[in-house]
């Protein structure tokens, strides 16, 4: 079970979403989705591949929009948003994706400058130096700061990844597969990463996983989408006490019963 007490505020809602549709040609592929995350909450979406996770984050974030319904990022009606006004909004966003890597020319150091050189004019170089080591020490990797991408494991690329996510303070993390293609203790590491993060920078975050470990440990809340919809939405317990053949076998594929 998720062993850190989260600090949630269920009467702050940072993303609120209203009977959300989303069809390509035939294929009806969200079909009237509810969902509200909380401040401070990590939930996380489970779904078979293809049921719109990715569409999902690519609504919440405006890069897709719906066919129906409504979607509410930190107090901004996203359908509404001028495309500045989204950029301001994705900047208070963290995207963790399994495709965002690192630049293999840069040391890890200049990684984790860059978002901060782009996104904050007029940032002196004392507080680039001073951002870079604080995350860095968030995410337990201080002595990597001049080393190359390529001289880094999987699982070390995946926390500068984080980290450089870190550097702009979000106030809301989407982590896409944050454990896909890890070893099994890596992925341990990258779950209390997660859940470190969410205590230290009072972040709140959906992660998009398969993986029933790092739901579990995790995930304040499980969101199942099942039929284009969060039919299952509860704690990881909660999610899975049901015969329904749609849900069961991620449980025993995944604990091997
Ligand atoms: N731009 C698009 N045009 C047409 N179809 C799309 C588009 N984007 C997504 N789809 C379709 O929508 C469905 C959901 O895709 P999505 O990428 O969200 O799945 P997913 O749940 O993230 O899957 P996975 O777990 O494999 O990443 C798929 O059938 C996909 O082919």
């Amino acid at each position: 079970m998720k062993h850190t007490a989260a600090n949630i505020d269920h009467n702050n809602a940072v993303i609120s979403i209203r009977g959300l549709e989303k069809s390509f040609g035939d294929y009806d592929v969200l079909r009237g989705i509810d969902l509200d995350l909380y401040q401070g909450e990590n939930l996380v979406v489970l779904g078979r591949s293809g049921t719109g996770k990715s569409v999902l984050i690519k609504l919440i974030s405006g890069l897709l929009r719906p066919d129906k319904g409504s979607i509410k990022v930190l107090g901004n009606d996203v359908l509404m948003l001028s495309t500045k006004e989204l950029q301001e909004l994705r900047i208070r966003i963290g995207f963790s994706f399994q495709n965002s890597a690192l630049y293999d020319s840069m040391t890890v150091r200049k990684n984790l400058e860059f978002p901060l050189v782009r996104n904050r004019k007029g940032i002196t170089r004392g507080e680039i130096d001073n951002a870079v080591e604080t995350v860095l020490d968030a995410v337990g990797l201080s002595q990597t700061i001049n080393q190359m991408p390529s001289e880094l494991s999987g699982g070390q690329r995946k926390r500068i990844g984080i980290a450089r996510t870190l550097i702009l303070n979000p106030e809301i993390m989407l982590y896409d597969e944050p454990t896909a293609g890890l070893d099994p203790i890596t992925c341990i590491e990258i779950n209390d990463l997660i859940n470190e993060v969410q205590q230290r920078y009072h972040t709140s975050s959906i992660i998009i996983t398969h993986d029933l470990t790092c739901a579990k440990s995790t995930g304040d809340r499980i969101a199942m989408l099942l039929d284009g919809q969060f039919q299952r939405v509860g704690k990881f317990d909660e999610v899975f006490a049901t015969d329904d053949e749609r849900v069961k076998p991620f449980f025993d594929y995944n604990f091997i019963q």
